[in-house]
């Protein structure tokens, strides 16, 4: 046979069961008599990833054979999560290997439940890139994500007893089955150092980048499959690695042990995760890591275009690279480093060749999470990229002075020097100026990143801007997640929503039939007991399944507004001790706060202090219970997702730039209770006024509001109800044995309440009564829960993706053919 023909292993029963056989002894190493479940969980994992590669292999091929254009993901985050049932899943064969392993004596299913996550992200930003490229696989396009190998990812949460406290994630400690050490794809990285002009004689000025430290960036690759698609992609994570070389200094000075360290010390760009998700990091150790992995990825690019044989002109028309936020934007300094210094072209050629590649995806308004970095740090650790971004800068000062002659505070607006506070990169401005196409993850954000926060740059490129709003994907969200759901969705409408969400349109004559109505009610409930079980292994707390579980799961911000639900749930108790019938639920929190935000660390604690009072008291019973999830997690999220009767998206208008949570609960049937904020608005216009419980000030009113409206000490005096809420917290009720610990907090409620908590509260009390009128009629929940689900179709991942192929990336799905 051909000798370069790839091996077509068998997805049957028989042979899997082979493959996991052999592996055990011939990968782990070990005795299938002796073997134990995480040795069966590394051999089940090597008989998959050895099938992954060979789809990889031949999707590489077929890519290439089709000569196609690609599109590169760059990303500091992938919050992926677990990947065993996921690749077998996508891969086809998860019954056929649960009947293998069963075989063979194994229950797959606690094999899957001791795989740790893979929390290579904080939240949001990190989770959409993970649904990114699983649908690049699924669609067969020709992408690829690049990012950081961390040996440490997203800390561990537990509570002690009130307070979060931080625990490394050391998920490598047993290694992982899913990666391959690229040992032959290493790049040296270069730090520190200075420049050296050297004018040459026909004019032209060169530079070279002396000196300074390198450290080496080793590729590790994981394969990406796609869902019922034989296409399979890669996510190359880098690790940092100390090259070979010793400082002869310390070495000479016999200082042995020094010149070691001094080596360990240059892994360390790679070793953790910064945890923040909304506060820029200003730390040289975080611009290493973006310059780390920016580089590795853009030099390892150019080798396979130049490898495929195409000159550097094609750059555009065969490689899209996309930025995700700011935290890679280093990228158009480095390219352009890489093609003017390293390839030689003129500093034109290179500019235009790059911009037309680059483009910025932007997910935040926060200022206090746009990256800007002194100048002085930049040209100490990248002296040459300062360099480049000065003459960036300066032929687009160029442009907007001949575009706006004289008008120097736009001038000083657009650039991408900050010139007040100490000189900063404003890395934003650096990725829009170096990009040709520029998005939000929202209708609602794109607007306001039009008319705000890139206002100057909207007016100067308006044809740069483009919305794609974001997208979650249906396989871990639904089928994963919600077997249950997907096996009622099947036996309804069929299966073909699972490739093309739309589908779930199909349902919506259905709504209002009794039998799916019960058969879907069935299937909350019984979500809701696996998710009851969990809770009482994970806290201790009894939750009764046939209450409201109202859930707000979501990274710990102020604006995200977790106190406007916890202002609600001291109301709520407050009522019930003073006799009041109210109607029962659970409310369920779930969330991480960047260790360093000492407001939202105060937020989990007040959480914590108030559900023990109220989950102890006997005048309380079952008719509330408020439970904080600990460490709130991609694979916790898919037990408590499918359980949610209502979906807390209640940020301050114009903060959330879409949500993804928003779409997850929705499509699993919760109900949105929701300021018109993000995809929030989406979602509405998408399932309809009476399948969503709208409430509180838009964003616009939230502006009108800061400019001029009432402050919260007058509004707490109308409100009685709220203002005993706030009364209880300050006062120490739930801190008995330290009553003035939230008393800071209270003073923050009455004097600043920067996110407009106060002002939004009795719209928010309003909302949940309609929820609650609502649950109380089963059937017209179950009809509005069910339309919920089949409307939702526009947001999958899917949509997104096509929409990024279509506005931005210029590709087109390149399926591998099942003959090959
Ligand atoms: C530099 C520190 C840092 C790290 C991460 C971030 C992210 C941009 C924060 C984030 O995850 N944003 C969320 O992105 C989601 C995906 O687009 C949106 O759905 C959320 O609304 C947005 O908050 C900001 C600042």
């Amino acid at each position: 046979p051909e000798v370069t023909h790839l091996p077509n292993l068998p997805n049957d029963v028989e042979g899997l069961r082979q493959s996991i056989r052999d592996a055990v002894v011939r990968v782990v190493g070990e005795d299938p008599r002796q073997a134990t479940e995480r040795d069966w969980m590394e051999a089940l994992a090597f008989a998959i990833r050895e099938r992954m590669v060979e789809r990889r292999l031949l999707t590489r091929r077929q890519f290439a054979d089709e000569d196609v254009k690609r599109v590169y993901y760059l990303s500091m985050e992938y919050l992926i999560g677990r990947m065993l049932e996921a690749n077998l899943r996508n891969m086809g064969i998860l019954e056929p290997a649960r009947q293998a392993m069963a075989d063979l004596g194994v229950n797959l299913d606690t094999i899957l439940d001791l795989e740790d996550d893979a929390a290579l992200g904080n939240g949001g930003l990190g989770r959409l890139a993970a649904c990114i490229l699983e649908s690049l696989a699924t669609q067969g396009y020709p992408g690829y994500g690049y990012g950081i190998r961390y040996e440490f990812g997203m800390f561990r949460q537990e509570f002690e007893p009130y307070h979060q406290v931080e625990h490394p994630d050391n998920w490598l400690r047993y290694g992982n089955p899913w990666e391959f050490p690229r040992s032959d794809r290493k790049y040296p990285i270069h730090f520190y150092g200075h420049v050296v002009e050297h004018h040459h004689p026909r004019g032209e000025t060169r530079y070279t980048w002396e000196n300074g430290e390198e450290v080496l960036a080793m590729a590790y690759d994981y394969p990406t499959a796609g869902y019922g698609r034989r296409n399979v992609n890669n996510l190359r994570l880098w690790a940092a690695k100390a090259t070979r070389d010793f400082d002869l200094r310390y070495f000479n000075e016999g200082d042995y042990i020094r010149a070691v360290a001094d080596k360990a010390e240059s892994e360390t760009i790679s070793m953790v995760l910064y945890p923040n998700d909304a506060t820029a990091i200003g730390k040289e150790l975080r611009l290493k890591q973006e310059y780390f992995f920016v580089s590795a990825s853009l030099q390892d690019i150019l080798d396979r275009h130049l490898a495929l044989g195409y000159n550097l002109d094609a750059l555009p028309d065969k490689v899209a690279i996309q930025l995700n936020d700011t935290h890679p934007a280093i990228a158009v300094a480095e390219l352009m480093r890489l093609l003017v210094d390293c390839h030689e072209l003129s500093w034109d050629r290179a500019w235009d060749l790059a911009r037309r590649t680059f483009a910025y995806t932007n997910h935040t308004l926060m200022p206090e999470a746009l990256e800007t970095w002194p100048v002085e740090l930049m040209e100490r650790v990248l002296p040459r990229h300062m360099g480049i971004i000065y003459q960036i800068n300066h032929d687009f000062l160029e442009q907007v002075r001949h575009r706006y002659p004289g008008d120097n505070d736009r001038l000083a607006r657009l650039s991408i020097i900050d010139e007040q506070n100490g000189r900063r990169v404003r890395m934003a401005h650096l990725a829009v100026v170096g990009s040709h196409r520029v998005n939000g993850v929202a209708a609602l954000h794109t607007q306001l990143l039009q008319e705000t926060l890139f206002e100057d740059f909207y007016n100067l490129w308006p044809e740069r801007f483009v919305n794609v709003t974001n997208g979650v994907t249906p396989r871990l969200w639904m089928i994963q997640a919600n077997p249950a759901l997907t096996e009622l969705l099947g036996q309804r409408i069929g299966n073909d929503w699972q490739y093309d969400l739309d589908r779930l349109r199909a349902l919506e004559p259905y709504a209002h039939d009794a039998d799916l109505q019960k058969a879907f009610l069935d299937v909350k409930r019984a979500n809701k007991v696996r998710l009851a079980n969990l809770v009482r292994e994970r806290t201790g707390v009894e939750l009764n399944p046939d209450v409201m579980f109202d859930v707000q799961i979501k990274r710990i911000h102020e604006y995200k507004r977790q106190l406007l639900k916890l202002l609600h749930v001291v109301d709520l108790y407050r009522r019930i001790r003073a006799g009041e019938d109210v109607a029962p639920r659970v409310v369920l929190f779930g969330g991480k706060a960047a260790p360093g935000y000492a407001r939202a660390k105060g937020i989990i604690q007040v959480i914590n202090e108030v559900a023990d009072i109220v989950n102890h008291d006997p005048a309380v019973g079952d008719r509330l219970k408020c439970v904080f999830f600990p460490n709130y997690e991609v694979s916790s999220a898919s037990i408590i997702i499918p359980a949610a009767d209502v979906s807390e998206q209640i940020s301050t208008a114009g903060f959330e730039a879409s949500g993804t949570g928003n779409m997850k609960l929705a499509l699993n049937g919760a109900l949105t209770i929701g300021t018109l904020d993000g995809a929030n608005i989406e979602i509405r216009d998408a399932v309809g006024e009476e399948s969503i419980f709208i409430f509180g000030m838009t964003a616009d009113e939230v502006v009108e509001h800061r400019r001029n409206g009432p402050n919260p000490e007058a509004i707490l005096a109308q409100q009685p109800n709220l203002a005993a809420a706030v009364e209880m917290i300050e006062s120490g009720f739930f801190t008995c044995d330290d009553p003035g610990t939230h008393g800071d907090l209270g003073r923050y409620l009455r004097h600043e309440d920067p996110f407009f908590v106060i002002a939004d509260y009795a719209a928010y009390t309003e909302a949940c009564e309609r929820a609650d009128t609502l649950y109380a009629d089963r059937t017209a929940w179950a009809e509005a829960a069910i339309l919920n689900v089949a409307r939702m179709g526009y947001f999958s991942i899917d949509r997104t993706v096509r929409d990024y192929a279509n506005q931005i990336w210029d590709i087109i799905p390149e399926p591998v053919a099942p003959s090959r």
